[in-house]
């Protein structure tokens, strides 16, 4: 099969490498690389298969600017909300592409582990079953592939879970605990399901692969670029000095802009998520934990 992967960052070189193993790749990205099947936008968008890798932030303006549908079948594999709207990534692609035609990847999947082969399970989420089906057979032995049906858990437990890492990073770096941490990221849990379902999540796709299994993984490791801008800013670090540090999207901190414009004009109760968005504006760190872990 034809797959064109879009964005050759960490995730986008990591999937080429992956569907490689059984498909022919080929990649592109806004900068040119010097890198094996490297082609133009325009010929990546005559692949019947498409992977894209674009950061959450960026994605409204890229597709404005750069995509042509004619037929592809779609698979979204980066994970946020776009903080100048709160809108979900389906919300954005909506515009571009039919649901039948496109599909959001989600679950526990470090770049620099699948890169290696080593093994994970990943989730195909589409409103149209047999696009997932499609997707997951493209997929690697090393990657054990679930489909559903379940679009907005799947997005709201990949872009959420970014956040909660920030908080897991903060509390790492202000040295509170793995009893702390583990009230934390549980919480974390429980308050991402309930964000899902004011959307209609459902609740599977929050103690599955996609909400709990990506959640543990970023929330609980350096590996995580969201995890180490809490560490950051556990160290009294700006957002600008992080991020300049990290060199590489981290998408915690546009969704927990995001998150912060949904909760009040929804007027929802999202209190990690809250305390995430002060400290990113400035509240001490030291302060934030404790009104979110004390009684
Ligand atoms: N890394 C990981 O382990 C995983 C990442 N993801 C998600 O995948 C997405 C991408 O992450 P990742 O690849 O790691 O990030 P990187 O920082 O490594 O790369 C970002 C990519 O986005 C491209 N890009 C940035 N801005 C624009 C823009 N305005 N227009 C077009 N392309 C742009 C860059 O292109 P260029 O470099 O050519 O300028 C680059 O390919 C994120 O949503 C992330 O949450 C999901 C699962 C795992
Ligand atoms: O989504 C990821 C793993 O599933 C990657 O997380 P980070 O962007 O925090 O590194």
């Amino acid at each position: 099969m034809k797959v064109g992967v879009i964005g050759a960052g960490k995730w986008g070189s990591a999937l080429a490498y992956a569907f490689g193993i059984n498909n022919e790749v080929y990649i592109t990205s806004r900068t040119p690389r010097d890198v094996d099947n490297f082609l133009p936008l325009e010929e990546i968008l005559k692949c019947e298969y498409l992977i894209i890798t674009v950061p959450a932030q960026e994605v409204a303006r890229w597709l404005e600017e750069n995509f042509i549908f004619s037929g592809q079948k779609v698979l979204v594999a980066s994970k946020g909300i776009e903080a100048s709207s709160g809108r979900f990534l389906n919300d954005i692609y909506k515009k571009h592409i039919p649901d039948e035609n496109i599909a959001f990847l989600s679950g526990p999947s470090f770049a620099a582990e699948v890169i290696q082969s080593l093994p994970t399970a990943l989730v195909v989420n589409s409103l149209n079953e047999t696009l997932s089906s499609e997707f997951a057979a493209l997929f690697p032995p090393f990657i054990k592939a679930y489909t559903s049906k379940d679009v907005i858990g799947a997005e709201v437990s990949g872009a959420y879970k970014n956040v909660i890492a920030i908080a897991a990073g903060i509390c790492e770096g202000l040295g509170l605990g793995k009893n702390a941490a583990a009230a934390l990221i549980s919480r974390g849990l429980v308050e991402m399901q309930r964000f899902g379902k004011v959307y209609g999540a459902k609740d599977d796709s929050f103690v599955g692969l996609s909400g709990a299994g990506d959640l543990f993984l970023t929330a609980s490791s350096t590996m995580s670029r969201n995890f180490r801008v809490g560490l950051g800013l556990a160290k009294g670090k700006t957002q600008d000095e992080i991020m300049k540090e990290l060199g590489e999207v981290a998408e915690g901190i546009g969704t927990s802009y995001a998150l912060h414009r949904i909760a009040q004009n929804k007027d929802l109760y999202l209190p990690i998520a809250k305390e995430v968005y002060a400290m990113l504006e400035g509240k001490n760190p030291q302060e934030s934990l404790r009104d979110l872990l004390s009684s």
